[in-house]
């Protein structure tokens, strides 16, 4: 049995040609469109910071796991020390380096790394912004009981993923669903134009790249055929777009319920006024109820 490090060890080898470009890169456009992981995350946790202070210092975990948390890792040496600077930071490195190791390597380790730093971002996630009313009834509200749930059930799925790992991308993806099926009962509730073209956008954005996913693994044969085989590297860059959409989309319907007397203004990166940028939350003046 090859060692879990091997190149190829995994079972999950994607459309992209292998060792094209070098004998150290199995899928170069694979494993170098992940970029757009490193640009998003470090912009959105800094763009959102008054937001996450206000909220839950706990929304750091989610952006780290999101973001590349150093140079290959932040116990690379620099400058002949061990750059700590980063170790009080609850760091497990993030699906966008994991991700790139995974399609550099296409090795189980790498796949393994990358399937579970997504599932525990996901329930980071789902334990922050979860709506209460979505909780199981038996948890009656109760968001310290759903998170102890989320943590018992991420530990389970941890453990569960190393036994059919050819299916843990296609549970992620129906976890994917699901948060897509929360923002659109959200969209069906709001007055906020806002946000309802926030949730536009952004469930068209997760459309076409889980399409781009999908056909990827499951029509292989088809685009080699035409010689276009980089469906994964365009999932790569749209499904970290869904990042800062979906941040702010949580945000947005997480205060409308647990900080109801706090204002989110939506602001665009670089520039409001530009036709395309990067949305994030700013918090406005507190709504002083009299
Ligand atoms: C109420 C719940 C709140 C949860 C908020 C979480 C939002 C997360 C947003 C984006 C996550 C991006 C994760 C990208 C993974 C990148 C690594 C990768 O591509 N890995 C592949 C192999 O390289 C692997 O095959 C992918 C597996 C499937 C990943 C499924 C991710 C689901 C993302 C769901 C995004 C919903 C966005 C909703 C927008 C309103
Ligand atoms: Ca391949
Ligand atoms: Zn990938």
């Amino acid at each position: 049995m090859p060692s879990v490090f091997a190149y190829q060890s995994s079972e999950v080898d994607w459309c992209e040609p292998n060792f094209q470009y070098s004998q150290l890169v199995a899928e170069f456009y694979n494993t170098f469109s992940n970029v757009t992981f490193f640009i998003f995350g470090p912009l959105m946790t800094f763009l959102m910071r008054p937001y996450i202070q206000q909220r839950s210092r706990y929304l750091y975990v989610l952006f780290v796991l999101f973001t590349v948390t150093g140079r290959w890792g932040h116990w690379d040496r620099v400058g002949g020390k061990r750059d700590n600077t980063l170790d009080h930071l609850p760091l497990s490195l993030p699906p966008g380096l994991f991700s790139m190791y995974f399609h550099m390597t296409l090795s189980f380790l790498g796949q393994m790394l990358d399937e579970i730093a997504i599932l525990w971002l996901l329930a980071s996630g789902y334990s922050i912004w979860l709506p209460r009313c979505y909780f199981p009834a038996f948890l009656g509200q109760n968001r310290s009981r759903y998170s102890s749930l989320i943590i018992i059930i991420s530990l389970v799925s941890t453990f569960l993923s190393f036994l059919r790992p050819t299916i843990n991308a296609y549970a992620l993806n129906a976890i994917g669903l699901h948060i897509i099926y929360i923002v659109v009962q959200e969209y069906k509730k709001t007055k906020n134009k806002e946000l309802q073209h926030l949730i536009e956008v952004s469930t068209l954005i997760w459309a076409l790249a889980f399409t781009s996913w999908i056909s990827d693994r499951l029509l292989c044969s088809f685009w080699q055929w035409i010689n276009f085989s980089y469906l994964h590297s365009i999932w790569h860059v749209l499904i970290s777009f869904t990042f800062p959409y979906g941040m702010v989309i949580l945000a947005l319907v997480d205060s409308a319920y647990e900080m109801p007397n706090k204002t989110l203004k939506v602001r665009y990166w670089p520039r409001d006024t530009w036709p395309m940028g990067l949305p994030y939350v700013e918090m406005g003046d507190d709504h002083k109820s009299c």
